[in-house]
């Protein structure tokens, strides 16, 4: 998979050289290109914002360097088309099953916004030409997308094959597809048996692999219940057999 990121801090992507997405890069799962936008300025001052037309707070980042810049990334008569994501509290909500559609696409490029946001001709613009998600990762506001960006790439990035060591790990995971989707994980243990006086429970010592699976799902449904009951509405019903009945 390719990666383009275009952003006026292409420093905050020097985490993506380390651990788990270093070695999807060095193993060639994973070819990133990071971007300076400031490139595509031609000012003696490489201005990327102004003041916002309407007036109110804040600036806007300027049209014009991100279409050369985009125009640069992606051009228009490539053969391939990359997808656009634009992270931005003002986007649609960045799920598991989201991460785990862009582990398919053959070519992202991550626009990172900053300010009050990019002229929103900018989206206008490329939607005439590639598909655009605009991504919201919560209901909160990063002072740019670049962390955004970088949550986005590692949960796309642990999903592509040969990435992760354990590859069931991924099916296990929460809100994945299946058995785990609307469900958040249960707790976990390891060694020792016993710590602080606090044990194991038992049924993850019986080696009784249906009565764990039974546990677990237990267990899951009522952190759900706890920490989510929104994802709940979501379960189907028919993914709670006889058993979870009783939760
Ligand atoms: C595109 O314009 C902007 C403007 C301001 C901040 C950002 C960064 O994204 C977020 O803050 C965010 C993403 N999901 N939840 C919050 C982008």
């Amino acid at each position: 998979m390719r990666l383009d990121i275009v952003t006026i801090f292409p420093d905050y992507f020097a985490p993506l050289d380390v651990s788990l997405l270093g070695k999807a890069r060095r193993a060639g799962l994973l070819d990133v290109h990071v971007h300076d936008l400031r490139e595509w300025t031609h000012d003696r001052h490489r201005t990327v914002d102004d003041t916002p037309y309407g007036g109110g707070p804040g600036m806007v980042m300027k049209p014009e360097p991100w279409g050369e810049a985009l125009d640069t990334v992606a051009p228009p008569d490539a053969p391939r088309t990359p997808r656009l994501l634009v992270p931005t509290p003002s986007g649609r909500p960045f799920t598991q099953a989201m991460a785990a559609e862009l582990a398919a696409e053959e070519w992202l490029v991550f626009a990172c916004g900053r300010y009050e946001g990019i002229d929103t001709r900018v989206v206008e613009d490329a939607r005439t030409r590639m598909r655009v998600d605009e991504v919201s990762l919560g209901d909160f506001v990063l002072a740019g997308g670049e962390v955004a960006v970088l949550v986005i790439v590692e949960a796309v990035g642990r999903l592509l094959p040969g990435v992760l060591g354990n590859a069931d790990s991924v099916a296990d995971d929460s809100f994945a597809p299946g058995a785990m989707e609307s469900l958040i994980e249960g707790p976990v243990y390891t060694k020792p048996p016993m710590w602080r006086e606090r044990a194991v429970p038992d049924v993850l010592l019986s080696g009784n692999h249906g009565a764990i699976a039974r546990w677990r799902r237990d267990e899951a449904l009522r952190r759900t219940a706890r920490n989510r009951p929104e994802l709940l509405v979501r379960l189907d019903p028919a993914l709670l057999d006889k058993h979870d009945r009783r939760v």
